[in-house]
């Protein structure tokens, strides 16, 4: 499908309305526009400014005096960390009004901008490091959140922690119990939690998760922590958004790896068995020894890191400065050959990729003709009258013969 097919869909599609789309047509045209990378002259960077807000919006003229002090307010309260802004923003690019996810983008993109000026001062080098944890219910990654957290904030780190719960998606979310944990670190005021939004769907929460990496980190957190219980695809998505991936596994547990999905194994920078005290501090030696061997068989991630597997507690606080200082560890070396750098572009580039999947399948999905004919051509596939390959082209003509 040719660009300009592409945009055409997401003309109809209803999360564009017709604005977005012209001012993606528009923005492909205004290459300058998304380009904030290179150091400007202030006339460059005003035309630039001119150029992003009109690709943006190409009614940016009409945004009304409120929408433009909204927005005025939260950019300047987001860039001077102040906290209750920061917890609006999030708000604005989670909601489902499609004017104010208009919105949310322009803000977006001056936070964007406003990091680039950052990293630029920062020799180039992102400022954040975004940290991804996961691991299966009960793993104790609360637990470790809330003391490893406690541990960075002491140290003069700002800290942030965003979830997605899978479980949000359908249930409205209960599976990580957002309320609950992390009591101390809630107080801190060096610290920002975020529970996971309570709807939509994993795409959706994803979305919304990496664009709360962005305000985060436009807020001044300098570490970002991902959480997500290993469940579904969410893993998945998480490892897709952070510089570094560290699966929590607890020690209880049978004597295979505990159902641990091998996938999510191979994308794990490190591994951390938990709860490594007392009665647990043995099956946790015997749980470290089995991944530490597990993890030579697997197909390497990366020329410069080996996945290594760590032990700590919690509960006394053993082991967790020595993951620290493992994942220091990583992002420097990560940093110095340019991987970070490198993994940070190709995961704009899946992410860009999902939201289009996801977009352009649904709009397919609502089209009148798909509609139509999908459910004689399902109840056909599942008789075997006729080929799943031959339904998909039917469905797929019926689709563009439409267009
Ligand atoms: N002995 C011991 N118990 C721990 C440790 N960390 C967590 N636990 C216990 O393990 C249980 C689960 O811990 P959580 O931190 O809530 O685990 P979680 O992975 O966040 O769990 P979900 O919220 O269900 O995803 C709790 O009863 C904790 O008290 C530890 O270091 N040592």
């Amino acid at each position: 499908m040719g660009p300009s097919k592409v945009l055409c869909v997401l003309h109809r599609a209803s999360m564009f309305s017709p604005a977005w789309t012209a001012c993606l047509g528009r923005s492909v045209g205004c290459k300058v526009a998304l380009d904030l990378g290179r150091p400007a002259s202030l006339a460059a960077q005003q035309r630039r400014r001119y150029c992003m807000q009109s690709a943006l919006n190409p009614h940016m003229g009409e945004l009304t005096d409120r929408e433009s002090r909204v927005l005025a307010r939260l950019y300047e309260g987001l860039v001077t960390g102040q906290r209750a802004c920061l917890a609006e923003s999030i708000t604005l690019v989670e909601t489902q009004h499609p004017r104010k996810r208009e919105l949310a983008q322009v803000l977006l993109q001056r936070v964007l901008a406003h990091r680039r000026q950052q990293e630029q001062l920062n020799g180039g080098n992102p400022l954040a490091f975004r940290i991804g944890l996961s691991g299966p219910p009960g793993a104790g990654k609360s637990s470790f959140i809330e003391v490893f957290g406690k541990m960075l904030t002491g140290s003069g780190h700002k800290v942030s922690v965003l979830a997605v719960d899978p479980s949000s998606c359908t249930t409205g979310g209960s599976l990580m119990g957002d309320k609950t944990r992390m009591t101390e670190l809630s107080r801190d005021m060096q610290a920002f939690i975020r529970p996971s939004p309570t709807s939509g769907t994993l795409g959706g929460v994803t979305r919304t998760t990496n664009e709360a990496i962005v305000l985060c980190e436009g807020a001044g957190y300098d570490i970002v922590l991902v959480e997500t219980v290993g469940v579904g695809q969410s893993e998945f998505a998480v490892a897709d958004m952070v510089d570094m991936f560290v699966l929590l596994i607890p020690p209880a547990g049978g004597d295979e790896l505990q159902g641990i999905k091998r996938g999510i194994i191979e994308m794990a920078d490190m591994v951390v068995v938990t709860k490594a005290d007392g009665d647990l501090l043995v099956p946790a030696r015997r749980i470290q020894a089995e991944y530490t061997s597990a993890l030579k068989l697997l197909r390497k991630k990366s020329k410069t890191w080996n996945p290594k597997v760590a032990r700590l507690s919690s509960l006394t606080g053993e082991g967790v400065p020595e993951l620290w200082a493992r994942m220091q560890e990583f992002r420097a070396a990560a940093l110095r050959g340019g991987q970070l750098q490198a993994r940070r572009r190709s995961q704009q580039k899946v992410w860009m990729w999902s939201l289009i999947q996801e977009n352009v399948l649904r709009h397919f999905r609502d089209h009148p003709a798909v509609r139509d004919a999908l459910p004689s051509l399902e109840d056909r596939v599942t008789r075997g009258d006729i080929s799943p390959g031959l339904a998909a082209d039917l469905l797929l003509r019926a689709f563009s013969s439409a267009q």
